[in-house]
């Protein structure tokens, strides 16, 4: 298979994957989708389709897809990850060895590693060896099924490579996808993670009924949050009142197409996380995330009730009654 030159390869067939492998197309970028399964990366070469998940929606013609990981990567320019975040290090290690001298890594992903606690650039870093300037991080409110649907959104691109960052965003800018760029890796990046649990928590309070009182506290506080996390490893706060930040939280907690929120709307019903898994069977970064951010938390001292008692939920280790409780009855505090 001959690659079109300096083009992006797209290492996930999956919802977000084929999303932004359309808005890549859209702008013009060359795109070279790696699926696992062979049905999807054949449908997407020759029907521009992905029938397992946007079977309705015409991919451009500059997106063709493989199932060889080094084919896609043969001459890329951008190497776009969009896998769940739990098996990053162990499928990027398999990869690794054919990333070329020139490739930008994009990360799309939002989840913490388990275990390290690393965001997914500093496991890309990690894994690749590749000094920090070659990753860059894409986030913001980007449901992707809206962005399938060609419906207006925006989303930050950060690097500490400025210009690099300002690649990217040209090889994305379409009539309906707005990228910014930022400096700021970290605060993007936590921003991104972080509102999954909080998404979870506004899921619960609404399979419970608490009304949308609760939700708004769940979110303003859940930005309060996530900012202290950010600043305390290095963000900049104005970071988490962009896109990455309050912008995706909003969309996050608001949408009935957010996986997070769905989930956490099941367990606010009662269903157990088993049960919830299999309701949705999708990836829900949130659920595995919540303990490595509040682990990540404590051990920089930072209070996150929020995913405290979100991650007590998820273990089954309280009652939904005394999670509700446990958040209304801290010790009254100023608001900061
Ligand atoms: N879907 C969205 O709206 C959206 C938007 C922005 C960001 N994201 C983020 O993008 C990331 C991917 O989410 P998604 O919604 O596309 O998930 P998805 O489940 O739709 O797709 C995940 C893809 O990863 C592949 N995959 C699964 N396990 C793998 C493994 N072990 N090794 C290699 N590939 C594997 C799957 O085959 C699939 O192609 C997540 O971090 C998510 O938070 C999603
Ligand atoms: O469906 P979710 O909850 O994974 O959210 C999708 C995107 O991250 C929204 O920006």
């Amino acid at each position: 298979m001959t690659q079109p030159s300096g083009h992006a390869a797209v290492f996930s067939g999956g919802s977000w994957g084929t999303a932004i492998a359309k808005v890549l197309g859209d702008a013009g970028t060359p795109v070279v989708v790696h699926a696992r399964r062979a049905e999807i990366a054949d449908s997407i070469a020759t029907r521009h389709r992905n029938p397992a998940y946007w079977p309705d929606t015409e991919l451009p013609p500059a997106v063709t897809a493989t199932t060889d990981p080094v084919a896609a990567l043969d001459g890329a320019q951008y190497l776009v990850l969009s896998i769940p975040a739990q098996s990053l290090r162990t499928s990027l290690a398999q990869w690794a060895p054919h990333i070329g001298p020139a490739t930008t890594i994009v990360s799309l992903m939002k989840g913490v590693e388990t275990g390290t606690h690393l965001r997914a650039s500093q496991v890309i870093a990690e894994v690749t060896g590749l000094p920090a300037y070659r990753v860059a991080v894409l986030s913001g409110p980007n449901l992707a099924a809206e962005i399938m649907a060609g419906q207006p959104a925006a989303a930050t691109i950060a690097c500490i490579d400025e210009q690099a960052a300002e690649r990217f965003q040209a090889a994305c800018h379409t009539s309906y996808f707005r990228p910014y760029t930022s400096m700021d890796v970290i605060g993007c990046e936590l921003g991104g993670a972080v509102k999954n649990v909080i998404a979870l928590a506004v899921g619960i309070a609404d399979g419970m009924g608490l009304g949308h009182n609760a939700a708004a506290v769940l979110i303003t506080r859940g930005l309060a949050e996530t900012t202290r996390l950010a600043v305390a490893l290095g963000a900049h706060p104005a970071t988490l009142a962009g896109l990455s930040g309050l912008g995706d939280l909003v969309a996050t907690c608001s949408s009935p197409l957010s996986r997070n929120r769905t989930f956490g709307t099941y367990l606010g019903r009662g269903l157990t996380v088993t049960q919830a898994a299999a309701e949705t069977r999708t990836t829900t970064e949130g659920v595995k995330s919540a303990e490595a951010i509040l682990e990540l938390a404590r051990a920089h001292s930072v209070e996150m009730p929020i995913t405290e008692v979100v991650t007590t939920v998820l273990q089954h280790k309280v009652t939904l009654a005394e999670a509700a409780a446990a958040l209304l009855q801290r010790p009254p505090k100023p608001e900061r």
